[in-house]
């Protein structure tokens, strides 16, 4: 029986999505033997600095891509939102399985509601994405930088450092929280999702045909094209981590339904937009293309062309 070599960062999520994949895998009869090594990251090792200005994204996946190609493994379990937009030549997204939650999860003290909180209330997020969003509903939110794992987070909001945080929900069902913990889920149209999350990737080398197939018995068809349309936004954008961009798309017996935003750091400028189509490359590229019209482009290129200074 062939064995299966898996690349996993170390982090306690990416080990528990890798560990869940994986007994998915032996549950629909996979006939592999499977063993993980532990790969850590460049953003594993930056703890800190702000991820949007050490180069974002393909912080925590060039590493596990050198390993596929000097083939010390054969596939790796990716959170979907940490992904770039395109792959190197000759690595394959094997398989998108069921999406788990996509929303946000803030977290408070004493579960104080969002719209609760003290003027100027301390909410800890490092993602420009969820920040921006966040100022739009309550603009005199102190917000200040928090990094680390989900428990490191959790800590520093409880010792008071912060009166809310906010988290995905996904990573929070996957490491076994309850529901209790959430102070509230924020629904997707008050707080657009980051591309891909709540969604798992699949990457292994395009050419090993074997594992593909075997793979490709855990993709979930809707989840998939949901994550296309979104990625094919984020592309078109161009984006990184240093503009907000958000995107979330739903099927519904095969249309697809897709909002993207992107924002000015500062959240005076924002550009949102809806596409509906069959064609989830179609839906992401008309949202990018309506965007783009009004402006989006250019704020992308303008905060990036501020942020190299
Ligand atoms: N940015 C890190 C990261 N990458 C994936 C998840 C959670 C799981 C997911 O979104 O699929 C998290 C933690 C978080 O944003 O709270």
């Amino acid at each position: 029986m062939r064995k299966i070599i898996v690349g996993s960062r170390r982090s306690k999520l990416a080990l528990t999505q890798t560990n869940q994949f994986i007994d998915k895998l032996k549950a629909a009869g996979v006939p592999f033997e499977f063993e993980i090594k532990e790969i850590v990251t460049k953003g594993d090792r930056i703890v800190d600095v702000m991820l949007s200005k050490v180069g974002g994204k393909g912080l925590f996946v060039k590493e596990i891509e050198q390993a596929l190609f000097a083939k010390e493994i054969d596939f790796a379990v990716h959170s979907m939102k940490d992904m770039p937009s395109v792959l190197p030549e000759g690595l394959a997204i094997g398989c998108i399985p069921e999406r788990e939650d996509p929303r946000d999860a803030y977290i408070a003290n004493d579960h104080v509601k969002l719209m609760e909180l003290p003027v100027g209330a301390v909410v800890g997020t490092s993602s420009l994405r969820r920040s921006s969003q966040l100022l739009l509903i309550r603009p005199d939110l102190d917000i200040q930088w928090i990094r680390g794992n989900i428990d490191t987070r959790l800590a520093k909001l409880h010792a008071g450092d912060f009166d809310a945080i906010i988290l995905a929900a996904a990573g929070l069902k996957r490491m076994g929280w309850k529901d209790d913990l959430v102070t509230e889920f924020m629904e997707v149209d008050e707080c657009l999702p980051a591309i891909g999350q709540g969604a798992l990737g699949i990457e292994c080398r395009e050419d090993d045909k074997e594992l593909m197939a075997e793979l490709a018995k855990l993709n979930d068809d809707n989840t998939a094209l949901a994550v296309n349309a979104e990625r094919k936004f984020l592309k078109d954008m161009d984006g990184s981590c240093q503009v907000p961009i958000a995107g979330y798309a739903t099927v519904n017996e095969g249309e697809i339904t897709f909002t993207g935003l992107i924002s000015s750091p500062e959240a005076d400028q924002v550009f949102k937009e809806v596409a509906i189509s069959r064609d989830p490359i179609e839906a992401g590229r008309i949202v990018a293309e309506k965007i783009s019209a009004q402006g989006g482009y250019e704020l992308i290129q303008r905060v990036k062309a501020e942020s190299n200074v």
